[in-house]
C-alpha cells in the first residue's frame, strides 16, 4: 500500500510537486487517458504522447506503422488519421499500430511527470486494474489531474477520489481527502456527473456526447498502460 496520497488538481501546479522517486497516475477523463486506456487495450503496440500537431507530424514521419492521434478544440487536426474520441480506437483500427498522440491537456500532463519513478495512465475503463497494481505500490502516490486549459475539472478529481477511497489506510493530503469526498458526491452517477461537468457540457455541445456514456464505464478493461522512455506501454 503507499505511504501517502496526495492529488494535484491541475497541470499547472505540477512544478509545486516534487515527482522524484513517486508513482504517478495521470487522468485526463475526458478525454486523453480514457482513449490511451481502450487504445492499447485494443492492442495499439505503444502511444508516445507529443506537445504540438507539428511535433506529432515530425516524430510519424520518421516511424513506419505510426498512425496519428489527437485533437484541438475537441476535434480531429487536420491532417490526423485519428481524433481524441475513444470509440475510433477499435481493434480493428488500432492493433499492431503505434499512435503519436497530442491533446490540449491530457498529453501536457503526460510529458509533466516525466520526472516520476513510474507513470500510469489512469480511466474510469481500468479503474479496478490501477487500484489493484497500485495496492502492491510503496512510498508516495500523486495523481496528476490533468483539467481544462490549466483550470480544475470535477471529471478527472472524481477518477482520483474514486481510487483513493478503494485505498484505504493511507495518509492522504488535504487535496486526496477533497478528491475522496467529490467522488462520494458522485459515485451513485458518474454519467450524471460527466454530463453536467464542463468539459462534458462542452463535448456535447459539439456533437460528441457520446464520448460520455463511454468514458463513463466502469472496469471495461484489465490493463495498466505505463510510459517508458515517453512511451505508453501496456
Ligand atoms: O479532446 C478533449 O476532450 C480535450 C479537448 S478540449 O479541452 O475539450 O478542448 O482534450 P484532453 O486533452 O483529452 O482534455
Ligand atoms: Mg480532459
Amino acid at each position: 500500500m503507499p505511504a501517502s496520497i496526495d492529488v494535484v488538481f491541475t497541470p499547472d501546479l505540477l512544478p509545486f510537486s516534487d515527482l522524484t522517486g513517486k508513482t504517478v497516475v495521470v487522468a485526463d477523463i475526458l478525454r486523453a487517458t480514457t482513449t490511451i486506456t481502450f487504445a492499447v487495450a485494443n492492442g495499439a503496440t505503444a502511444i508516445t504522447p507529443v506537445l504540438t500537431p507539428d511535433d506529432a507530424f515530425r516524430l510519424a514521419a520518421d516511424q513506419p506503422n505510426t498512425l496519428i492521434g489527437g485533437e484541438r478544440g475537441g476535434m480531429k487536426v487536420d491532417g490526423f488519421d485519428l481524433g481524441n474520441s475513444p470509440r475510433e480506437y477499435t481493434e480493428t483500427v488500432v492493433s499492431g499500430w503505434q499512435i503519436v498522440l497530442t491533446t490540449t491537456n491530457g498529453t501536457r500532463t503526460l510529458q509533466a511527470c516525466r520526472a516520476a519513478e513510474r507513470v500510469l495512465v489512469g480511466s474510469f475503463l481500468n479503474l479496478r486494474a490501477i487500484v489493484n497494481r497500485l495496492a502492491q505500490a510503496e512510498g508516495e502516490l500523486v495523481f496528476a489531474c490533468s483539467g481544462r486549459e490549466g483550470g480544475f475539472c470535477t471529471e478527472d478529481t472524481v477518477f482520483a477520489g474514486a481510487c483513493v477511497a478503494a485505498l484505504a489506510e493511507t495518509q492522504l493530503t488535504d487535496a486526496a481527502e477533497a478528491a475522496k469526498i467529490l467522488y462520494q458526491e458522485h459515485c451513485e452517477d458518474l454519467l450524471g456527473m460527466l454530463k453536467n461537468c464542463y468539459h462534458g457540457r462542452s463535448l456535447a455541445s459539439i456533437g460528441l456526447g457520446e464520448d460520455l456514456e463511454f468514458c463513463a464505464q466502469m472496469d471495461l478493461v484489465d490493463v495498466v498502460p505505463h510510459l517508458v522512455d515517453g512511451r505508453i506501454i501496456v
